[in-house]
């Protein structure tokens, strides 16, 4: 028998159309399609680019967004920002504005989080390569871009060259067999994941995720699932573009027409992993067991289905994670060995990049149509752009919302992360669509657990922590 070489990876296939050259020593500089940017680590990069005498070498392929200190709270105001956000959004816009970049402003319709707008609009596109200074860049591999968070230096010289040089990255493959059953969304399969194989169970790969459940889900619930890849450690993650995707993607504004789209959908088609591809590393978990999962602890690995207790330190593997969980616990007030549902909460958040598009309200409102939330819980919703708030008014969606009890707010990063400004009144322990709980993230003292958004909207309605498979839709 002869040897045949390994299959390739839709990773390799990607890279390998971008590399420029090869600089040796597992380096390689790499061509880059599109160069994100949002207002609260642009302005630093645009004036390190000023200071070294540089200038973009494509500003036309360079993206600019407002969403990290918008304020999203209702306001009169034509100009609506964070306290903290006045320095970011004006310095962004002088230095947008004098390198020639286009930025989607305040009362743009196409404003919102830099990784709901970017793949909406079609500026990002499958096989692409895409980088932004922001951790949750990986996001856009749901529509199969390689795309990754940067740093400021980097993206001097990703905006200076339109290329990076990168090593090449370890290639790991996640498979999610199975279907997920009625009530557990992508959320609650990324929780399980990360809770099963650690903070750190993607260290620092590129990962495909694919699978029954993956093909399965329409490209938000994939956008949803490659958010979450930072916080498994990943470099990255996508999902190889299929039939869904290239559907998803046809007439967007910025994507290609004409001939150029016919061309452009050859080439997404070629982008597949063999069968007997050359992964370094496979994981797979069974999707069809799935309950739906929320976080009990402080890092987004400390997670439960939501039918098992808070675990007990005791059950630990070794002295340092068990000092961990203890810490956690104590941040959080919980006790190991309860039960975690029935858990009181007094605010729940829907909004962030990981849960904020038109299908994640959705599926929030159908749990809420004609329900109250909870007596003395204070609800937030935050649409993830001004498109997708657009369209779930067209829905009448945000008077569901409103009829619930819900603040139904303008579009950006809002609640996600303590900016300073916004908070939640007090409320200590809240129940929110976001990716990372950490200490303090949604505000001094604030305890967060992660959830999907029909979990989200069940506890709000039960002012507790809730099973949503208990929660009929309507
Ligand atoms: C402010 C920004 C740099 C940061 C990130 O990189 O992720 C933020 O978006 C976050 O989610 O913590
Ligand atoms: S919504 Fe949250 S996670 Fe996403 S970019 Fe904004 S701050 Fe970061």
């Amino acid at each position: 028998m002869t040897m045949t070489p390994h299959g390739r990876t839709v990773i390799d296939r990607i890279w390998d159309a971008h590399v420029v050259t090869e600089l040796g020593g597992e380096r390689t500089l790499l061509h880059i399609d599109r160069i994100l940017l949002h207002e609260r680590t642009g302005p630093a990069l645009l004036a390190g680019l000023a200071a070294a005498g540089r200038e973009p070498a494509h500003p036309e392929l360079v993206f600019g967004m407002m969403d990290h200190t918008v304020d999203t709270r209702p306001t009169r105001s034509e100009d609506p920002r964070a306290p903290s956000g006045s320095v970011f959004i004006d310095s962004f816009r002088q230095r947008t504005a004098a390198a020639g970049i286009r930025v989607f402003d305040l009362g743009d319709p196409r404003q919102g989080i830099v990784h709901v707008v970017s793949p909406e609009q079609g500026i990002v596109l499958p096989g692409s390569t895409v980088v932004c200074p922001d951790s949750h860049t990986c996001t856009l591999g749901g529509i199969g871009a390689l795309a990754w968070g940067i740093g400021s230096t980097e993206g001097e010289h990703a905006v200076a060259t339109q290329t990076l040089v990168r090593p090449w990255p370890r290639r790991m493959q996640v498979r999610f067999d199975g279907r997920l059953s009625a009530g557990v969304s992508a959320k609650d399969l990324v929780l399980a994941l990360i809770a099963r194989f650690g903070v750190n169970g993607g260290q620092g790969c590129a990962i495909e995720f694919a699978g029954e459940a993956v093909q399965a889900m329409p490209v938000e619930a994939r956008l949803t699932l490659c958010n979450m890849a930072v916080e498994f450690g990943a470099w990255t993650g996508l999902v190889a573009p299929d039939d869904t995707t290239i559907e998803w993607i046809a007439g967007r504004p910025f994507a290609p027409g004409g001939t150029l789209w016919d061309r452009a959908v050859a080439h997404w088609r070629s982008l597949v992993s063999d069968p007997d591809a050359d992964w370094c590393e496979m994981l797979s978990l069974d999707a069809g067991a799935l309950a739906p999962q929320v976080t009990w602890g402080t890092n987004p690995g400390q997670t439960v289905a939501i039918d098992q207790p808070v675990p007990d330190p005791a059950a630990a593997p070794d002295g340092q994670r068990r000092a961990a969980m203890e810490r956690a616990l104590a941040y959080m007030d919980l006790r190991p060995g309860t039960p975690l549902a029935g858990t009181p909460i007094e605010a729940a958040f829907i909004g962030s990049c990981t849960n904020s598009r038109l299908p994640d309200l959705r599926e929030a409102a159908a749990v809420l149509r004609g329900r109250r939330v909870a007596e003395g819980v204070r609800a937030i919703v935050v649409p993830g752009s001004t498109a997708v708030r657009a369209a779930a008014e067209a829905e009448g969606l945000d008077h569901v919302f409103t009829a619930a009890g819900f603040e139904w707010r303008k579009s950006g990063c809002s609640l996600c992360f303590f900016s300073g400004a916004d908070d939640f009144g007090g409320a200590r322990r809240v129940i929110s669509t976001t990716n990372r709980n950490f200490e303090g993230r949604q505000g001094p003292g604030v305890r967060t657990h992660l959830a999907s958004p029909a979990t989200v909207a069940a506890s709000a309605v039960a002012g507790r922590i809730a099973d949503v498979r208990h929660t009929p839709r309507s």
